[in-house]
């Protein structure tokens, strides 16, 4: 029997009671706790979750973020802070100038959240509960002994009555060195100041660490022995600590100082080689805006002068903070064979230069092209600025993440993607603006303040969130992985983050279509596109319900789409609308009736083209009002249709009847608008305003099979040289087409 059975977790929030209680509870706000934790209960409590822990006995990791409140802004050092204890403190009362300091006097319990026991220079003691640290149990960042300043603090209530100070925003915590001024005096400890003073020590301890894991105790290492290393001047051992802490902070996504430090170890190099005593690469600066200026282009040589373990440092932080090159050369096949489920993070440069952001005048800003493409050129090509490399299969790596504040829930791929946001945010100031110029929503308009062009960007989680929902990307591993999944097997993606592919505005008839490979994001033409004309990505495949469409677009996304088909689709009459819908349910229950009987029969064949027939007539002209006689849906998708003319297309060729194929995959085309016809020997594919997508490219390749089987081999190549483009517009390359063509027998 497990030690610590019968005793309940309280450190781990259940979202659904943290909800009722944020909504229901009444309003304290402003006084003081009633009662007092004695130190004995908080820690005894604390060591039976600790046991927990080490049992393996906690929940689903769940992030929750209360109701939004904005981080405090400025040092904790600057001035106008002013230092409060435990007894000053009101429940959920902010003052932005207060400044707690406490020791922590028990080992964190790190899960969901990380929860240490505390105590303040008056002795007085709490439970502080920190969230959105990147904090793992064998690599804890507030230990047993640490001390620590929380900004703004004030007491929370807890759902199971009691108090604990919350921290949601990482910079309301800071760490502080036992040598820092804030420290009040009777927690000076001379055995903290008094450390080993031998670099190669610390540089062999730091490594054993780094083995471990432990990679912030072997920055910690490694930072003591640069404090030492200066007394005894010794430039290889420099070097060899620099870039060892830049390797550990690269690791922990820390690229910002992993550039410092290589310019450090770059310009000891320099100084301490007599061929290059003399030249630029003794400066560290320039070093480190080369490191960090985006370009593939290298004037001082700089790569070909140093040793190659730098070499390989720089290239590593190049391609991490993101690199752009002219051309859309990529090397495809090697690429896609590169990556994996493990393998996501490709080094390769992005090709943005041929698109622009600009303001659309009616959607905010949007992307724009920058010269003319043709049907399935690259448009643009995105290294992720985020995308979590997590265990799909691992139980340790579930994760839901939950919004108090709005009462919205996201799962694994989401919070995930948060979690690494806000550490990638946190740690590279230098990152923060390209990030925090995406759309939040209003977010910070509403809560934050005007940030001077000197200050730091504060890293608010809230404003990480709205600009996380608003801006991801769902991804598989790769696009062309899709193609090959089980029917309704609904694999899991990720979420990732793509700044400059974060400007697209959305259309439910895009002229683009993104895929994936690994971290890398693809955006190719769905169509020809013209210098000047906006790009255009569906966010989601649009709903055959207008209304479902809209509520989709309002609660996700906050906007209206004003694309063709929504403003075709809702002008049509209330009353069509609905039979349209009751009839595809009819017919969609009686396709799937049909399926699970074994293969079709004629006289079930008829009776379905018959009951499209029926619903083709809900998309005659008379259908849509105002539209002056016109077919409204001349060159527009018909959703409605799709999936029965796509399961007649199949069925027809299942009973290898070759014209009712042609015929119908023809009719599939069309109801994703794109009009397909023959003149004489020539295919004419009209795609002004349709969809390509897997469906589209099958629809082809029953084209080309019905064709072929009838002679018409000139047809036939049209139609699989379409298809074959179309493969690389919806999976990104090439690669894995000859299988997906094979099984067709093409
Ligand atoms: C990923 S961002 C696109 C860039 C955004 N327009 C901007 O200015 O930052 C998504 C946001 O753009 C706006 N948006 C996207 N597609 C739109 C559309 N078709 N019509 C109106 N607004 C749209 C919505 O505000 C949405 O939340």
């Amino acid at each position: 029997m497990k030690l610590s059975a019968g005793f309940r977790n309280t450190y781990e929030e259940v979202p659904d009671l943290a909800k009722k209680f944020v909504n229901e509870a009444p309003n304290e706000t402003g006084q003081r706790p009633k009662s007092k934790v004695s130190r004995d209960a908080l820690v005894r409590t604390h060591q039976r979750h600790l046991k927990l822990l080490s049992e393996g006995s906690v929940p689903v990791r769940s992030l929750v973020l209360p109701k939004p409140y904005p981080p405090a802004r400025g040092s904790v050092h600057a001035t106008s802070t002013k230092t409060v204890h435990l007894g000053d403190l009101q429940i959920d009362s902010r003052d932005r100038d207060a400044v707690l300091l406490l020791r922590t006097i028990t080992t964190p319990y790190v899960w969901s959240s990380t929860v240490a026991v505390v105590e303040d220079e008056t002795g007085d003691v709490a439970r502080v509960t920190v969230w959105n640290l990147e904090d793992n149990v064998v690599d804890p960042i507030v230990t047993k002994g640490s001390i620590i300043a929380i900004r703004q603090p004030c007491w929370t209530r807890l759902v199971d009555g009691g108090h604990h100070i919350r921290v949601d925003h990482p910079s309301d915590l800071v760490l502080l060195r036992p040598d820092d001024d804030l420290v009040p005096e009777t927690w000076w400890n001379d055995e903290d100041l008094v450390t080993n003073r031998d670099p190669g020590q610390c540089k062999q301890d730091g490594d054993m660490m780094f083995l471990k894991k432990r990679f912030r105790q072997a920055l910690e290492l490694y930072t003591r022995g640069l404090q030492y290393v200066s007394n005894t001047p010794d430039p290889a051992a420099e070097i060899d600590l620099y870039r060892k802490r830049c390797g550990v902070s690269i690791v922990l996504l820390r690229l910002d100082d992993a550039a410092n430090d290589l310019s450090e170890a770059i310009a000891t190099h320099a100084r301490s080689t007599p061929e290059l005593s003399s030249s630029e690469l003794t400066n560290a600066s320039i070093v480190k805006a080369w490191l960090r200026n985006r370009s593939t282009e290298d004037p001082l040589h700089i790569s070909s002068r140093i040793p190659r373990p730098l070499k390989e440092l720089a290239a590593r932080i190049k391609f991490d903070v993101g690199i752009n090159q002219p051309t859309p050369d990529y090397n495809l096949p090697v690429i896609s064979a590169y990556v994996g489920p493990l393998t996501l993070h490709v080094d390769a440069a992005n090709y943005l230069c041929d698109t622009e952001v600009q303001n659309t005048g009616s959607h905010g800003r949007g992307q724009f092209a920058k010269r003319d493409f043709k049907e399935g050129d690259l448009i643009c090509v995105e290294k992720a600025f985020v995308l979590p490399g997590y265990f799909m299969q691992d139980r340790n790596s579930d994760c839901l993440l939950y919004s108090l504040g709005d009462g919205t829930a996201a799962p694994r791929p989401g919070a995930w993607l948060f979690k690494e946001l806000v550490q990638k945010l946190r740690w590279n100031p230098s990152l923060r603006k390209e990030f925090f110029d995406m759309t939040d929503g209003g977010y910070w308009e509403e809560h934050g303040w005007e940030v001077a062009e000197d200050e730091e960007i504060p890293v608010d989680v809230f404003r990480v969130e709205y600009i996380r929902r608003l801006n991801c990307f769902s991804a598989p591993t790769r696009s062309s992985d899709l193609l090959n999944q089980p029917p309704n097997s609904n694999p899991e993606l990720r979420n990732g983050f793509w700044t400059h592919a974060s400007y697209i505005n959305h259309s439910c008839l895009p002229n683009t279509i993104r895929t994936f490979i690994g971290d890398l994001r693809f955006l190719r033409a769905a169509r020809d596109i013209a210098a000047g004309e906006e790009l255009t990505n569906q966010y989601v495949a649009p709903d055959i319900d207008i209304n479902e469409r809209r509520e989709k677009f309002r609660t996700t996304w906050g906007f209206e789409c004003d694309c063709q088909l929504c403003f075709t689709d809702g002008s049509v009459d209330k009353g069509i609308r609905k039979e349209r819908l009751g009839q595809f349910e009819e017919l969609k229950s009686m396709v799937m009736k049909l399926g699970e009987k074994g293969p079709p029969t004629i006289t079930s064949l008829k009776k379905t083209a018959r009951a499209l027939r029926e619903m083709e007539a809900l998309y005659s002209p008379a259908s849509a009002e105002g539209q002056g006689g016109e077919d409204p849906y001349a060159t527009l998708p018909r959703l409605a249709l799709v999936h029965p003319s796509l399961f007649l297309t199949e069925a027809w060729r299942s009973v290898k009847n070759v014209d009712r194929t042609i015929e119908y995959a023809i009719k599939l085309l069309r109801n994703f608008g794109i009009i397909a016809r023959t003149e004489g020997k020539e295919l004419k594919v009209d795609n002004q305003a349709g969809f390509v997508n897997v469906e589209t490219v099958r629809a082809l390749n029953y084209l080309a099979e019905g064709y072929t089987s009838r002679g018409e081999e000139e047809l036939a190549n049209q139609c699989l040289e379409k298809a074959r483009l179309w493969y690389i517009i919806i999976t990104g390359s090439e690669v894995g087409s000859e299988q997906f063509f094979g099984d067709f027998g093409l």
